[in-house]
């Protein structure tokens, strides 16, 4: 059971006057709790009740906005705390508008007989439901983004759901780190700590789901850059895509809702020779209509002259960076894997202030969600683990004279854990979702096969051939399938 910090409980005022933000950030193990006392406020496009007290902790950094003026009681001692008036809502409300149209016009296209479609009033706009790919430097509010139009999407009465694709392997999104995955949303994203920043996922907590929890669909890529293996990456967002396809051809209202793909700043950035390849990999991947580029006018000028842009007709807007978002350091983002790992096999326990009950909370923050992960010793016969790539191999000036090294970096190299330096102690393992446990594969098949759980290794016993595993389940793992990357679980 972790614990989310303490909260003291001196409560603050604040009135916030319309089209304002309060921001706050928190120290590592402090909470807050925020009650809206009057008036109408959201976090990043999720509306908070009137009444109900919101606990944020982690070091959650985020914002109240209010769009017609709020009054709202602080409870705790945020590190960082103001109001602002400039904030980019405005052109996330404009953007929510053209999604809007989108949708309508693209369901409206799906029925049959096709009525008579009324003009969308907005010029120019690329058809088909809203697939729109968020890029922006590091710390631009990109994730950030993606929330707000998700949320804008499900708040209308129209009853959309649209798909929102996490392709930021630095963070988990719905699981750990290391995953792209893809998620239907159909209630509202909340905000209350960065070890889940798009809200709870069913797939940590199989006995204890909240009546939003969602399902994603998760690929394993094992590293925070997605430039490190571009040929997985560019191989994962494909199978990625296909999914969502699949998804999309028996969910006709989760067609027409559209999508929304968040990225890290590892896409934006181009690389000598390999300009935008990740771009252009999702483009064809998702069918991308729309690139929304936060604040960067270069990247945003390089995203229309981009021929894969110009050739599909996709629509650039660009939008202006929230004065908001936190600078974040190398050292908070270690501490972020670290909360998200630990959620996943812990879940939380968030310490409320002493005049808050839990009764009086709103939304979907995880007072009591206290998991017992197990602690399984396995025979190293009982599992096969895969590295994608050569990171374990000697260095090609080791090899004999005159040969060549053969493994690409999409081959699974089978991984010995008797083998002295084979990197699995403390290691993060995916472990695949084969459709018949045990059943024979090809090597390659590891590649395309999406992940079904977790797992750490928290002892090696070489001599006698046994591992300690971390797992969220008693289940048996004999006969599993799993892949290892960079990530480690640190105590
Ligand atoms: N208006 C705001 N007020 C306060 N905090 C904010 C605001 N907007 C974003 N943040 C916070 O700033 C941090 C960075 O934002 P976000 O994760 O959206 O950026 P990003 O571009 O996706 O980051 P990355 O480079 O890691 O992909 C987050 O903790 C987020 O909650």
């Amino acid at each position: 059971m972790s614990e989310e910090g303490s909260t003291e409980s001196q409560s603050k005022t604040w009135n916030l006057a319309p089209n304002t933000e309060y921001r706050f950030e928190l120290d590592p193990g402090t909470s807050l709790a925020i009650k809206l006392a009057s008036g109408t406020a959201e976090v990043f496009g999720s509306e908070l009740a009137e009444g109900k007290i919101y606990t944020f902790a982690s070091e959650c950094k985020a914002a109240i906005f209010t769009w017609n003026g709020c009054t709202i009681e602080v409870i705790g001692s945020p590190s960082t705390e103001y109001v602002s008036d400039e904030t980019p809502m405005f052109a996330f409300a404009n953007l929510a508008l053209i999604f809007e149209q989108m949708r309508i016009q693209a369901w409206l296209e799906q029925q049959d007989p096709k009525p008579d479609l009324p003009p969308s009033g907005i010029e120019n706009l690329p058809p088909g439901p809203p697939r729109v790919l968020v890029l922006g430097p590091e710390n631009y509010g990109k994730t950030t983004a993606c929330k707000i139009l998700t949320n804008y999407a499900v708040r209308t009465e129209a009853g959309w759901n649209p798909m929102l694709v996490n392709l930021d392997t630095s963070e988990g999104g719905w699981t750990v780190p290391g995953t792209i995955s893809a998620c239907p949303v159909d209630t509202p994203i909340p905000t209350y700590s960065p070890a889940n920043p798009l809200g709870s996922s069913a797939t940590s907590a199989p006995t204890a789901l909240s009546s939003s929890a969602l399902l994603p669909l998760v690929y394993w890529y094992g590293h925070p850059d997605p430039r490190k293996k571009v040929v997985l990456m560019e191989r994962l967002i494909r199978n990625l895509g296909e999914s969502i396809d699949q998804r999309f051809e028996s969910d006709p209202k989760c067609r027409a809702s559209g999508l929304f793909i968040d990225t890290s700043s590892g896409f934006s950035l181009s690389s000598a020779g390999e300009k935008h390849r990740l771009v252009k990999a999702c483009i064809d991947a998702f069918h991308v209509n729309v690139i929304v580029v936060i604040g960067h006018e270069k990247l945003n000028m390089e995203m229309q002259k981009l021929p894969a842009v110009e050739q599909s007709n996709i629509l650039v807007l660009k939008i202006p960076k929230s004065g908001g978002v936190v600078e974040i350091d190398q050292a908070y983002r270690d501490r972020i894997i670290d909360y998200q790992l630990r959620f996943y096999f812990y879940g939380s326990n968030l310490v409320l202030p002493p005049t808050v009950s839990a009764s009086s909370l709103g939304g979907e923050a995880l007072v009591d969600l206290s998991l017992a992960p197990h602690s399984l010793v396995i025979s190293f016969d009982d599992i096969t683990i895969y590295r994608i790539g050569e990171e374990t191999m000697a260095p090609s000036s080791a090899l004999p004279i005159g040969s060549q090294r053969t493994i690409t970096e999409t081959q699974p190299t089978l991984i010995d854990p008797g083998q002295p330096g084979s990197g699995l102690l403390n290691a993060v393992l995916a472990l695949l979702a084969f459709p018949a446990e045990g059943a024979e594969h090809y090597d390659e098949e590891v590649l395309d096969r999406d992940v079904s759980g977790f797992i750490v290794i928290t002892e090696l016993d070489i001599p006698n051939r046994k591992l300690t595993i971390l797992a969220p389940s008693p289940g048996t793992l004999t006969a599993r399938t799993a892949l290892v990357g960079s990530f480690e679980w640190r105590e």
